[in-house]
């Protein structure tokens, strides 16, 4: 079996630490025996290392959590919908492990005391949730339960749309079929607030 030297351990995600990379190359190279390939031959010799790595990084965000990312806020003086739409990200679909990927719309009305979070911590917070084995409907509802519990706010929409790769390349196979889920909290139950935060979501 390969073991990380020196330089693998720099080329690795901090997350590694906290991961067993070679019981990952184990299990790799069970796999490809199992369905009758060689794992010596010289293409797949490293690919048991590199699968690890690349776990590493797919599944970091076990290791991470929505405090880490929504633990400082910052006072602002704004009380309507603040919207990062468009937010690209890829998860693992838990049932087959492979992935599903799309866009996620994240929207929040910020509470009366004006508890803000960075732009940049609503799109650090889908990777929290993607970078996991996944269902897409238990991604959108833990994205809008991290932000009820974090910021307080009086509303919150989480819009997902993904294609998921277990429905494209195998099984069913429909490649480009889209999902689409919603987890909508508070104030954005209201039918035209709702309608307001959709119209921005679906305007180009
Ligand atoms: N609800 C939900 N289902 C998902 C998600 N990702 C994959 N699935 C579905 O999980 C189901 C698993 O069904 P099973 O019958 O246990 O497994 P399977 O025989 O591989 O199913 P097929 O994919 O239909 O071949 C499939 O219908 C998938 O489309 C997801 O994020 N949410
Ligand atoms: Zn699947």
């Amino acid at each position: 079996m390969t073991h990380f030297d020196d330089d693998d351990v720099s080329a690795l995600p901090a997350e590694a630490e906290k991961m067993d990379l070679p019981r990952i190359e184990a299990a790799v190279r069970e796999i490809l025996l199992a369905v009758g390939e060689d794992p010596d031959r010289s293409g797949l010799k490293d690919t048991p290392q590199r699968v690890a790595r690349a776990y590493a990084e797919t599944f970091a965000g076990l290791h991470h959590d929505a405090e880490e990312i929504l633990g400082v806020t910052f006072d602002m003086d704004h009380e309507e919908l603040v919207l990062v739409k468009d937010i690209p990200f890829y998860s693992t679909c838990e049932h087959h492990l492979v992935p599903f990927h799309g866009v996620a719309h994240v929207g929040y009305i910020p509470s009366h005391d004006g508890r803000v979070t960075g732009l940049s911590k609503l799109a650090r917070l889908v990777d929290v949730y993607a970078r996991r084995p996944q269902v897409q409907e238990r991604l959108t509802s833990q994205v809008a339960d991290a932000i009820v519990s974090h910021l307080k706010p009086r509303g919150v929409i989480v819009v997902v749309d993904c294609e998921h790769m277990c429905m494209s390349m195998r099984g069913v196979r429909k490649p480009g079929a889209h999902t689409v889920t919603s987890a909508v909290r508070g104030q954005l139950h209201d039918p035209a607030t709702r309608a307001e935060a959709m119209s921005l979501i679906l305007g180009k």
